[in-house]
Order: C-alpha cells, then sequence, then structure tokens
C-alpha cells in the first residue's frame, strides 16, 4: 500500500550554499495494506522528514514514493495540473498530528468538515458524514462543542475522525499520542487498531514510544540517522538473532555468573507457547535447567513468550539440546554472561544507543 524506494531527503541550512543535512538517506520502506506498520527512533533519526515525503508535504530530494499504486513523486512536478493530481492523491491519506491541528475557531463538526468543502461536498452531505466518523470515534455527543472544551484525547479523536472524511485507504500519524497521558494513549491506540480493523485501513505511524509499536503494530522499522536499520513483522523479528527491536520489544533479564553454563534466551509463540518443552528438556537430556527469568506478554495482539534459562556445560557442549528447543518451535538465542540483573545481551551491530532508551531520550 505504501512503498518507497531510495527516499533521500536532504536539507539545506542557509540557502542552497549552506550545510547539507541527510536526513533520510535511501529508504526503503514497504506497508502492506491492511497492516499498522510502526516506525520508531530517537530524536533527529528521520521519522518526521520520512512520514512528510510519504504525502509529499515535504518534497524528496531523490527516490519515490508510491500509495495504492499510485507515484506520487511522479505527480509532484510542476504546473496547475500536476497540483491538483497531487491534491486529489493527498485526500485519499489521511494525517493524524501529535497536536491535534484543529481550528480553535471552528466546532468539532466544522473542523471534521473542512476536509469535504475542499471536495466541494454540499452542506448536508458535510453534516451527515461528520455525524458519521464523529459516532465512529465516540464524539457524536460534541459536535458542537469546540477544541478549547475537548480534553486531550477528545481532540486527537475529532483529528482521526476529519483525517477519515475523505475516505482514505492510508492513515499517517505523527506522533498522534505523544501529548496524551497513558490511559488516554491507550484509548486513542485502541481506537486506531478497531478503524484499522473495521474499515482495512492501513496505518503508517511514526513514534518514539516502543509501548505504542507494542501495542498495535503489525510490523516495525527502527530508524537511525536517517536510515532504516532493522525493519519486518513483528513476530519475525521477535525470532530474528539480536534483533534490536525484539530486545527492545520484549526484554528478558536475568543474570548468570559462570563462564562454565550456558546461558540462552527463548521465545515462544504461537502453539509452542502451551506445550511443556523445559521440562521434556530436562528429562531427555537428565540436565538441571535453572530458569534465570521469564515473562509472558502480548505483542501485536498475540501471546509471547520469553525466557532466560541456564543449562550446565559450556555452549559447544549444548548444541543437542539447544537444537531440542529449537526443534520444538522455540527462537533460541545465546544470552551473553551478563551480570546478575543485566539487561538482555547486546545487539550487534553498530555501537548506538539501545532502543529502550528512546523514551529516555526524549524526556530529557
Ligand atoms: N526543515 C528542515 N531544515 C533543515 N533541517 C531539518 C529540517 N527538518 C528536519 N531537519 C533535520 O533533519 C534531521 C531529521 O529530522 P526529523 O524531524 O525528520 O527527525 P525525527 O526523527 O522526526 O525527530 P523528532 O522526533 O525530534 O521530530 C534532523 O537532523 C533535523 O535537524
Amino acid at each position: 500500500m505504501i512503498t518507497t524506494s531510495g527516499l533521500t531527503k536532504i536539507y539545506r541550512s542557509g540557502g542552497p550554499r549552506g550545510r547539507a543535512i541527510t536526513a533520510l538517506d535511501d529508504v526503503d520502506l514497504h506497508v502492506a495494506e491492511g497492516e499498522v506498520y510502526g516506525v520508531i527512533g530517537q530524536s533527529g533519526a528521520g521519522k518526521s522528514s520520512l512520514i512528510r515525503c510519504v504525502n509529499l508535504l515535504e518534497r524528496p530530494t531523490s527516490g519515490t514514493v508510491t500509495v495504492a499504486g499510485q507515484d506520487l513523486t511522479a505527480l509532484a512536478g510542476r504546473g496547475p495540473r500536476a497540483g491538483r493530481e497531487l491534491r486529489a492523491a493527498r485526500s485519499r491519506i489521511g494525517m493524524v498530528f501529535q497536536h491535534f491541528n484543529l481550528l480553535s475557531s471552528r466546532t468539532v463538526q466544522d473542523n471534521v468538515e473542512l476536509p469535504l468543502e475542499i471536495l466541494g461536498l454540499s452542506g448536508r452531505e458535510r453534516a451527515r458524514k461528520a455525524a458519521e466518523l464523529l459516532d465512529l470515534v465516540g464524539l457524536g455527543e460534541r459536535a458542537r462543542a469546540y477544541p478549547a472544551q475537548l480534553s486531550g484525547g477528545q481532540k486527537q479523536r475529532v483529528g482521526i475522525a476529519r483525517a477519515l472524511a475523505a475516505e482514505p485507504k492510508v492513515l499517517l500519524s505523527d506522533e498522534a499520542t505523544s501529548a496524551l497521558d497513558p490511559e488516554t494513549t491507550r484509548s486513542i491506540l485502541g481506537l486506531l487498531r478497531d478503524l484499522n480493523r473495521q474499515l482495512g485501513l492501513t496505518v503508517l505511524l511514526i513514534t518514539h514510544e516502543m509501548d505504542v509499536v507494542k501495542s498495535i503494530c503489525d510490523s516495525a522499522a527502527l530508524m537511525r540517522e536517517g536510515r532504516i536499520v532493522e525493519s519486518g513483522t513483528v513476530t519475525d523479528l521477535l525470532a530474528t538473532p539480536g534483533s534490536e527491536l525484539a530486545a527492545a520489544l520484549f526484554p528478558v533479564s536475568g543474570g548468570g555468573e559462570d563462564p562454565e553454563r550456558t546461558v540462552v534466551d527463548l521465545t515462544f509463540q504461537g502453539d509452542a507457547a502451551g506445550r511443556p518443552v523445559i521440562s521434556r528438556l530436562a528429562r531427555t537430556y537428565d540436565i538441571d535447567v535453572s530458569i534465570l527469568g521469564a515473562a509472558v506478554d502480548t505483542v501485536a495482539g498475540r501471546q509471547v513468550g520469553r525466557m532466560r534459562i541456564e543449562l550446565p556445560g559450556r555452549y559447544e557442549d549444548n548444541v543437542v539440546p539447544i537444537g531440542f528447543l529449537r526443534e520444538q518451535g522455540l527462537h533460541v538465542e545465546r544470552a551473553e554472561h551478563p551480570g546478575p540483573d543485566a539487561p538482555a545481551a547486546p545487539p550487534a551491530g553498530p555501537a548506538a544507543p539501545p532502543v529502550a532508551a528512546l523514551a529516555k531520550e526524549e524526556t530529557k
């Protein structure tokens, strides 16, 4: 539904000869129809530039953007016709903003009607559509209120209703919950998830909060310095050795201190979660298994379990029991020997702050 290919955005500060800042560096993104796709990264990673280039609010320096089969970059030429076509294509992309961007002088209903006015619908049609959308987001009773009379969560619901007015196939969300408290965040994320399911809406969201990815995203990408350094479905990421996103989505902790013993992290998904794998392992190989840490959580709507266990002997001596665990459908990854209470093994890749630190970074 959304594809970017070689998308690059270079800003120049201080005119055409000024310093070049590469905000997007050859970004290839593939968002499938009907999925909720989260792009996560630290401040300055290029997330806003990405979302603004996807709907051509920002003109990419190079590369292409295709939404619902239409190459938007080809429409972004100069001239009135190109402008008209681009505006029409953009109307099929809804956008939700961190600070809602509602017009304070207009009522809730009039804010939702705004895109319909631009599309040239009659007053009666606009009113009917706005009422329907406000019902959909649970604000049917507040149509006559002004934005100043609403809570943050209600304002965002109006923002979402307005974004849906032109019946887009795609909704772009720019940190839609960053200005909201945790409970309101949950309700807005729940609404986005419901709309995704009910309307088959494809949602591309950018966020710096791992919890947002964890609660509603089917797929995710990690951005750093203008590049996508990791991406995939959340299910696949959880089964990818060394995945930084997986470790941040679902950390396991618990230290083993003895280098003569083997520490591994197990990830259970789907059927594997229900099998008595650890007791079978202990019985089959007559070994003592220590559980150092474990947790069960819901990620992308699926139950996922993670466990850090310790086996007697060095890693090389445990090839057969580890093979047994893999045969049982578990994802097994070697953990380094962390000290007590250390976080999960550090991911491979260039030295950079772990994803788990994103939220902390943001609040500094
Ligand atoms: N209009 C602009 N002119 C010049 N540089 C810009 C402009 N917009 C963004 N940048 C730079 O591009 C880089 C990426 O910024 P961008 O806002 O896309 O990142 P981000 O991940 O969305 O960060 P944040 O979460 O803080 O908004 C940063 O170095 C930023 O300073």
